[in-house]
C-alpha cells in the first residue's frame, strides 16, 4: 500500500481495525496516514441490502447481518443489531493481537502544538508498557518518557502488570447521556489533558467503544459488548457492560488498565432524543449493575478470560434476573459468545507433544515488556 509512511503505522500486522456502521465510511478519508496500512474489520449494521463504499486504497473485510448469521448460525444471536454493540462480532474474527475501535464519526484530533495525534501509536504504546494497578503515580503512567515512579512507590510494585485495555479520550464532543446531553447541548470537550494513567484495581469506570484499543489474547473473550438495540429493552449500553466486565476479568487476572491518551475529535451525529428512548432503562438499572460487578469476586478456578466470563453469566443470571428478566437472557447470550468465539478461536495444539500452545497467561506476568 503505497503513499504514507510506515513509521506512522507501527505493528501494522498485530492490530485489527474494527469499526461498526450504520452511516457512511468517508470519515476514513481523513483518516488514511494512519490507519491506511492497517486491516479493517467493518460491521455493517442494519439493513444488509445497503451497499457501503469502503474508500480506495484501504485493506478490509465488511460483514453484515447476513454474513453474521451465516458464519454463526443460531449463534448469531448474541450479536446486537441496530446497536453498536455489533462491533463485538469484529473482535471475535479478528486474529490479531490487538483491536482498535473506532466510531464512524471521529476524526484527527490535534495536540496542544497542533500536531495530528496517531490513535494507535499512543494506544500501542500504552498497551506494551505496563499498568500500575496496586499502587497510584501522582505523576501518572511512569513508563512514559520524560516521567518516572515518584517518591514513596514501593519498588516491589514499580514492575507493574501487562496491560490489557488502553481507553482513549475524545474533544468536541463527550461522551455523555442523553440526559446530560440535553441540558448542555452546547457543551465541548476543549480540555486536553496529557496524561495517561493507570486505573486502579477495584475501581470500575465507564468505558467508551468510540477510541479504544485492547489485547485480544489477553482479554478478548470478556470484551463482550451484550445483548442491545432491536429487540432488547435497552440500547447503547453495550460498552459499558464490556468496560464493567473486562474490568473486574482484569483485575481478577492481574491485568491493568489505561486510560486517557490519545484523543480524537468526536463530531456526534447521534440524536439526543432518540438517544434518551435508547439508554432510559439503562440509566435506571446502571444503579443496580454497578453495585453487581463492584461485589462480585471470581473464584480462583477461573484461570482464564473464557472461564471468568463463563462464571459471570452465572452471576449475572443469578443476581440481576431480580432487576428484569431481560438479564437472563444476557447472561445466556454471554455463554453463546463464549461458544461462539471458542468456534472461531479454537485453541491452537502443538502435534508434536498434544499441548495447547495457548495455556491459561499467568497472572500478573508481564511479557516481552522493556525494562525503563
Ligand atoms: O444502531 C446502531 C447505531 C450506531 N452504530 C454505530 O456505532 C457507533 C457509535 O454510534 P453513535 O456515533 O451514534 O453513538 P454516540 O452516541 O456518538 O457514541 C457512543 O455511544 C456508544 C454506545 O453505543 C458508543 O460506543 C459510543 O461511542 C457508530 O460507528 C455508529 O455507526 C451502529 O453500528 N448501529
Ligand atoms: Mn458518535
Amino acid at each position: 500500500m503505497a503513499g504514507y509512511n510506515l513509521e506512522a503505522a507501527p505493528l501494522k500486522d498485530d492490530v485489527d481495525i474494527v469499526i461498526p456502521t450504520i452511516r457512511s465510511l468517508d470519515f476514513l478519508e481523513q483518516w488514511r496516514p494512519f490507519l491506511q496500512h492497517y486491516h479493517l474489520i467493518i460491521v455493517q449494521d442494519g439493513d444488509p441490502s445497503i451497499n457501503i463504499r469502503v474508500p480506495d486504497g484501504y485493506d478490509y473485510e465488511l460483514y453484515n447481518r447476513n454474513d453474521i448469521n451465516r458464519i454463526l448460525g443460531p449463534r448469531a444471536s448474541c450479536i446486537s443489531y441496530k446497536d453498536g454493540g455489533c462491533r463485538c462480532f469484529g473482535f471475535m474474527v479478528s486474529k490479531k493481537k490487538y483491536i482498535y475501535t473506532i466510531d464512524d464519526d471521529c476524526f484527527v484530533a490535534k495536540d496542544p502544538s497542533g500536531k495530528e495525534i496517531n490513535v494507535i501509536a499512543q494506544h500501542i504504546k500504552n498497551l506494551e508498557t505496563p499498568s500500575t494497578p496496586h499502587y497510584f503515580n501522582t505523576l501518572y503512567d511512569p513508563f512514559r518518557d520524560g516521567t518516572d515512579f515518584v517518591r514513596g512507590y514501593p519498588f516491589s510494585l514499580r514492575e507493574g502488570v501487562q496491560t490489557a485495555i488502553s481507553h482513549g479520550l475524545w474533544l468536541n464532543i463527550p461522551d455523555y447521556d442523553a440526559p446530560t446531553q440535553l441540558v448542555k447541548p452546547r457543551e465541548r470537550n476543549t480540555r486536553y489533558v496529557d496524561a495517561v494513567m493507570t486505573i486502579p484495581k477495584g475501581v470500575l469506570y465507564p468505558m467508551c467503544g468510540m477510541n479504544l484499543a485492547f489485547n485480544r489474547e489477553l482479554i478478548g473473550p470478556a470484551m463482550y459488548f451484550g445483548l442491545m438495540g432491536e429487540g432488547q429493552p435497552i440500547s447503547r449500553y453495550d460498552d459499558m457492560w464490556a468496560g464493567w466486565a473486562a474490568k473486574v476479568v482484569c483485575d481478577h487476572l492481574g491485568f491493568g488498565v489505561k486510560t486517557g491518551l490519545p484523543y480524537l475529535w468526536h463530531s456526534k451525529a447521534s440524536n439526543p432524543f432518540v438517544n434518551l428512548k435508547k439508554e432510559h432503562k439503562g440509566l435506571h438499572w446502571q444503579e443496580e449493575m454497578v453495585p453487581f460487578f463492584q461485589n462480585l469476586r471470581l473464584s480462583k478456578e477461573s484461570d482464564t478470560a473464557t472461564k471468568c466470563y463463563m462464571e459471570l453469566s452465572k452471576m449475572t443470571k443469578e443476581n440481576l434476573t431480580k432487576v428484569d428478566p431481560y438479564f437472563e437472557n444476557l447472561a445466556d447470550a454471554m455463554v453463546t459468545w463464549i461458544e461462539a468465539w471458542d468456534e472461531l478461536n479454537p485453541p491452537v495444539k502443538n502435534e508434536a507433544c498434544d499441548e495447547e500452545l495457548n495455556p491459561p497467561v499467568k497472572k500478573g506476568t508481564i511479557k516481552d515488556v522493556k525494562a525503563k
